[in-house]
């Protein structure tokens, strides 16, 4: 589905064959990766890693078979839940369709996203504008939104980042339903090992891990984030 090879990339996301100081910050070095249908994948590694940067590079390349849930979720506070989850189907329909269904919605959406918002766990009237919504909860609006582009690929960057882990993991299931490829940036490490088939560990900009989950050293999984904190400690 996608092959990447020798990727370097910079701060502002241009690919260049070799790293080079002119380039600017240099946030990826020579990543190597290939994507297959059906694959579910977990990317973790410390803070500042470059895990966002190659979720986005991926995001790019998969554009128009992928739907993207960023960590910028881009909800429009003042409209309803319902219309923010319906922006996801925007691109399937004409503006003239879309207008119409803005100031009076088609049926057909309303069943369609009340069933989804019960699948995630979203037990809030559709016509309650999102700007009184908890943090779990637009969380799941935008979750929503993104499964509602109804693509083949989900790309998500840690959408589970104010949900209790015991939700985390029962979405994380329903997005599995849902889709037939999920690359995702999880924080959870337990749960990247415990719920992915693969996992992808990034260090400083390199991939240091590409394992099947069940193959995965926890050992070297820690040592990754330690060395990062013992790193910060010398700097000190
Ligand atoms: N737009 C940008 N301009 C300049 N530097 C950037 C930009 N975006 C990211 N970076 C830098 O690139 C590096 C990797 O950032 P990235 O967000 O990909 O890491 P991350 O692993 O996702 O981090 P976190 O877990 O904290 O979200 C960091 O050093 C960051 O400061």
């Amino acid at each position: 589905m996608l092959t990447i090879r020798n990727l370097d990339l910079f701060y502002d996301c241009t690919a260049a064959s070799s790293g080079s100081g002119e380039r600017g910050h240099q946030v990826l070095f020579d990543v190597n990766l290939a994507i297959e249908q059906g694959d579910k994948v977990a990317i973790i590694g410390p803070s500042g890693a470059g895990k966002s940067s190659l979720l986005h590079y991926i995001h790019k390349e998969l554009e128009h078979q992928a739907a993207l849930c960023s960590q910028e979720q881009g909800l429009v506070d003042n409209l309803s839940l319902y219309h923010n989850v319906y922006m996801g189907a925007l691109a399937r329909h004409g503006w003239w369709y879309n207008l119409i269904n803005l100031i009076r919605p088609f049926s057909k959406h309303l069943t369609a996203i009340q069933s989804l918002c019960d699948r995630l766990e979203l037990d809030q009237a559709l016509t309650k504008k999102v700007d009184t919504l908890s943090g779990g909860q637009r969380q799941r609006v935008a979750l929503a939104r993104a499964v509602y582009q109804r693509q083949p690929v989900f790309i998500g960057d840690e959408p589970f980042s104010a949900l209790d882990p015991l939700m985390a993991r029962r979405l994380i299931e329903q997005l599995f339903l849902l889709h037939t490829s999920v690359i995702m940036v999880v924080h959870d490490r337990e749960l990247a090992l415990s719920h992915f088939d693969r996992v992808i560990a990034l260090s400083r900009g390199r991939v240091v891990i590409d394992s099947p989950s069940d193959q995965v050293d926890k050992c070297e999984v820690e040592a990754l984030y330690q060395s990062d904190v013992t790193r910060l400690k010398i700097a000190c």
